[in-house]
């Protein structure tokens, strides 16, 4: 099962992995075609109603594998109106191997001679909204029709992840008399790489077809993992994430390089709450920090209610870089996550409590393998072994895991995703602080999930694009200032 967000990110994935989305298209409208003639004998005349997007695309090139069909290509548009290349390229081929096309400028003008199969190729999961004309008396046309009709990847005005018209419920009027909100009415659907959640409750037979997605374009993060988290462009302060690390005491560089990657990750704010002794030096790292010191030269039991005070404030908190693993620390630790409700990274010196907490928190825990195994879990040298340990403990301590090596292991106790950016160069010292920052301001926007995946698949490149200029001798600050470019989606 796969959601339409994450088939887009799967997509890309595919593509950086090197196989194109012309490459896609092709095999989807392979796989149209495989429908058809499962469907009607040689000969028989196949009406395809196409789009201007990518659904579209995928019968212009289903049109080619059907030569021994009497078909007809009607776009709903004008060819220049076709959105995207590769769709305009099997367009255009069409013409030029002069299989019969037609363009349909207005609805009215659209009329089918009652083929025996129509495929529906008019929208797939770029629908927005209740459908408009020509797309509409179209879909209209096609229910009215005896033809057998096949639909590309979803029925056109059916939205795939919840089965239901396209638009309605965001309360737009669905249609001229009220409820009655077209979406074609499919006999079957060809749907690709994954079923989608919303097919299984429509009364027509779904076809999953392998359209030559590697299963790597979802095993290990991406740039399609980048997709939807980019900033929006009329958002105000704040909304961009707001993050608070709680940490230093014996160490002063873990908090502010942790509270630095947070900004660099994109957080709009960021807060360090450490031992007011050391405030100032964390502080004289960086004027973009606030700094909140804590009374003394230790973090400890005392400074709970406080540190919740100003937790309440954020929307994630990054706990635990140079803490010390002093006993003060630990009961600090223990203290704050029994009574604390929102959504943290707990990192370094603070993971070992969290097996024995009760916490209605949202965990994102990123310990190395040493640390995990002190946490109680356990981990192996084969990843796919490893990947599976690290379910199991995930799915055990109810908590976001992000296991880093080599080969850096999320999962939620549910799915897994693996990341293979960063390279040696970055066993040194505090790339660890780097990475629970960049989580921390990512948990801030996202799901835990997803927050541990991207952040480790950022922070990975961006050691990657240090490890570029200055080889192994690479050290933690050089990270944070290449995180922008890491998160950038296109
Ligand atoms: N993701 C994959 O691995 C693959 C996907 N393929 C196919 O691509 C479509 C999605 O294509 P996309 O271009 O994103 O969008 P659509 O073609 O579904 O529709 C966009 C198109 O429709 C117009 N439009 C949007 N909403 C409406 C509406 N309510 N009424 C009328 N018109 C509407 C919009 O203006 C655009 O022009 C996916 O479903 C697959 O079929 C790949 O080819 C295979 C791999
Ligand atoms: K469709």
């Amino acid at each position: 099962m796969i959601t339409t967000d994450r088939m887009a990110a799967v997509d890309a994935n595919a593509a950086a992995l090197g196989v194109p989305r012309k490459q896609l298209m092709e095999s989807s409208g392979n796989a149209v075609a495989r429908e058809v003639r499962a469907l009607a004998d040689p000969g028989a005349s196949v009406d395809l109603l196409c789009g201007r997007g990518n659904n579209g695309g995928d019968a212009f090139v289903a049109a080619r594998f059907l030569s021994a069909y009497d078909v007809t290509v009607r776009l709903l548009g004008r060819p220049e109106s076709i959105r995207t290349e590769i769709a305009r390229e099997n367009w255009a081929a069409l013409e030029r191997a002069e299989i019969p096309t037609e363009t349909v400028a207005d609805a009215a003008d659209l009329a089918l001679d009652g083929p025996d199969v129509i495929v529906d190729a008019m929208l797939g999961s770029g629908v927005t909204g209740a459908l408009r004309e020509p797309e509409r008396t179209a879909a209209r046309l096609a229910n009215e029709s005896d033809a057998a009709v096949v639909a590309v990847d979803v029925p056109s005005g059916i939205d795939a992840d919840t089965g239901e018209p396209a638009g309605s419920g965001s309360g737009e009027p669905t249609g001229s008399d009220a409820g009655s909100a077209v979406r074609v009415e499919a006999d079957r659907v060809v749907t690709f790489h994954d079923e989608k959640p919303g097919l299984a409750a429509l009364d027509a037979e779904v076809t999953v077809a392998d359209i030559g997605i590697p299963a790597a374009a979802e095993r290990f993060t991406g740039p399609g993992d980048l997709l939807g988290l980019a900033r929006d462009p009329d958002s105000h302060k704040g909304e961009n994430g707001e993050v608070l690390v709680i940490g230093g005491g014996p160490y002063t560089g873990a908090p502010s390089l942790s509270a630095r990657s947070a900004l660099r990750t994109g957080a709009d704010l960021v807060r360090v709450a450490c031992p007011e002794t050391v405030a100032g030096t964390v502080q004289g790292y960086s004027a973009d920090l606030i700094v909140r010191g804590l009374p003394g030269d230790r973090v400890g039991p005392a400074h709970v209610d406080r540190a919740l005070e100003l937790a309440a404030g954020n929307d994630a908190v990054v706990l635990g870089p140079g803490l010390g693993d002093g006993e003060s620390a630990s009961e600090f630790v223990r203290e704050f996550l029994s009574r604390y409700d929102g959504r943290a990274v707990v990192d370094a010196d603070a993971l070992r409590v969290v097996p024995e907490v009760d916490t209605g928190a949202e965990l994102i825990c990123t310990p190395h393998q040493g640390e995990l195994v002190e946490m109680g879990g356990e981990t192996a040298d084969d990843p796919d072994e490893r990947a599976a340990l690290v379910r199991s403990f995930a799915d055990e301590i109810g908590h976001t895991l992000l296991v880093k090596g080599a080969v850096d292991v999320a999962s939620d106790g549910d799915a897994v995703r693996l990341n293979r950016t960063g390279n040696p160069g970055m066993t040194v010292g505090g790339t660890g602080d780097v990475l629970a920052g960049a989580v921390g301001a990512l948990a801030a926007v996202t799901d835990p999930f997803r927050a541990a995946a991207v952040g480790a698949y950022v922070n990975g490149l961006a050691g990657d694009a240090a490890a570029e200029e200055m080889g192994y001798g690479l050290v933690a600050t050089d990270l944070p200032d290449r995180l922008p470019e890491a998160m950038r989606d296109e």
